[in-house]
């Protein structure tokens, strides 16, 4: 069934509930970056034009993380952004939050307490489950329709996320729309095709090179950043401790065997660093494979230049390019060298998707532009394009039938 979006809700006067997914880097509590409230503007915008009555339900962070914060600073900052008044309301629970949605006048909007402030809200359930918990019941009664635009979060099945769908009519926000176009149609687009495994999230990657690889969707698999360390690891090269010390402490010992039966099986198809760059009496300083270990305690922070100059040369050939994680540590500026060339590369490739919160990061930080789609997901852009389903977007396909 296709997923409804708002071109199929009329909401004058209506109350909808929009999830959005306005998690971002904080500093000292403030927003550190507003790219993903900026990224919701256009539906919020959209919605309050028409003169909806908008209860926004968003994260900030992990309970017990640093980010873990009230939304009162994002409230503040989509007051600046859209023309319509937001404001912001320290409850998400009961009669509270319920009074805050019931006292909305047409076209005006209002922020709800972080939703993982609730301790429900940070468990995953069954869609049905989640329609039975004290967020998603608490609400129902004073919406009228649910709008999810938080794609980036849409590979948890937490209440928020998946519960009001059971109850209410539900459609897809401007943002989740148009990351399914493009990232739910990746078959469709032109070979090569190559695919560039960056970053720290190894599992997630391996996942990604396996099913692209094994499904025929990548005609080379690029990988960087510690991703590309393990595949060094699994094809016997000696990293050194300093690398190998943290892909071991991070428990990825299985990945590394994952890896080699990876390039058992494709090895024709992906490819790994050929050099890196580590720190040497405060500098940069690159070593080749042959050279490996570098001295005690070195660790390989960047993809090197022949690496570079490989992994360019295939990405001038290829006609679409996806990618996510930065190649090497490129907050700091003596390692952002592999990150700043590579996409710089694959921004030159015809069609280019990009996603990951770190590398979207890492994009602005480095000032690269050219990218065809970059993405607000990381985890859940990396599901989509390793094929399986999002269950948040599954509850909007599957979830209210009209009682
Ligand atoms: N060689 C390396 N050694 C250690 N850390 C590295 C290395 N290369 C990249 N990283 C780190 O990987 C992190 C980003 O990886 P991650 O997989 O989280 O990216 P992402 O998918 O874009 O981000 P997100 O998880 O926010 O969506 C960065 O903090 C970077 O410093
Ligand atoms: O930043 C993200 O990737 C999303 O907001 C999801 O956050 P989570 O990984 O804490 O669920």
């Amino acid at each position: 069934m296709p997923v409804g979006t708002l071109d199929d809700l009329s909401v004058a006067g209506r109350r909808v509930g929009v999830r959005v997914d306005i998690n971002s880097p904080l500093d000292n509590g403030a927003l550190a970056d507003d790219a993903r409230l900026r990224a919701h503007e256009q539906t919020l915008a959209e919605l309050l034009e028409e003169d909806a009555r908008v209860a926004v339900l968003a994260h900030q962070g992990r309970p017990g993380g640093d980010e873990f914060e009230t939304l009162a600073a994002h409230a503040e900052r989509l007051d600046e952004l859209l023309d319509a008044p937001v404001s912001y309301a320290d409850a998400n629970l009961g009669s509270a939050a319920r009074e805050a949605v019931e006292s909305l006048e047409p076209g005006t909007a209002v922020v709800l307490e972080n939703t993982r402030f609730y301790a429900e809200e940070y468990m995953e359930f069954e869609p049905e489950v989640a329609g039975q918990t004290h967020l998603v019941e608490g609400l129902v009664p004073v919406l009228d329709a649910f709008v999810n635009d938080a794609f980036a979060a849409a590979h948890r099945s937490q209440p928020s996320l998946v519960g009001f769908p059971q109850h209410l009519p539900s459609y897809a926000g401007r943002v989740m729309e148009s990351e399914l176009d493009v990232l739910g149609d990746v078959e469709a687009t032109d070979r090569p095709r190559v695919y560039v495994l960056g970053g720290a999230k190894v599992s997630d990657s391996i996942d990604v090179a396996w099913n692209v690889l094994e499904s025929g969707l990548a005609d080379q698999v690029l990988t960087a950043g510690v991703v590309g360390n393990v595949f060094l690891l699994a094809d016997g090269v000696d990293i050194g401790d300093g690398s190998a010390d943290f892909i071991y402490d991070k428990g990825y010992w299985d990945e590394i065997d994952r890896a080699a039966d990876l390039l058992d099986a494709h090895g024709d198809r992906i490819r790994f660093p050929q050099d890196v760059a580590v720190e040497r009496d405060g500098e940069r300083h690159e070593i080749g494979l042959n050279a490996l270990p570098g001295k005690e305690g070195e660790a390989a922070m960047d993809i090197g230049s022949e690496t570079l100059r490989m992994y360019r040369s295939v990405l001038a050939d290829a006609e679409t390019v996806i990618l996510n994680g930065p190649a090497g540590v490129f907050e700091d500026p003596t390692f952002a060298v592999g990150t700043k060339e590579l996409y710089r590369a694959a921004a030159d490739v015809p069609y280019s998707i990009v996603g990951g919160g770190d590398t979207a990061a890492a994009i602005r930080q480095l000032g690269i532009d050219g990218f065809s789609h970059l993405s607000t997901g990381g985890g859940a852009c990396l599901r989509l394009l390793t094929g399986r389903d999002l269950p948040a977007v599954e509850a909007l396909r599957t979830g209210y039938d009209g009682d």
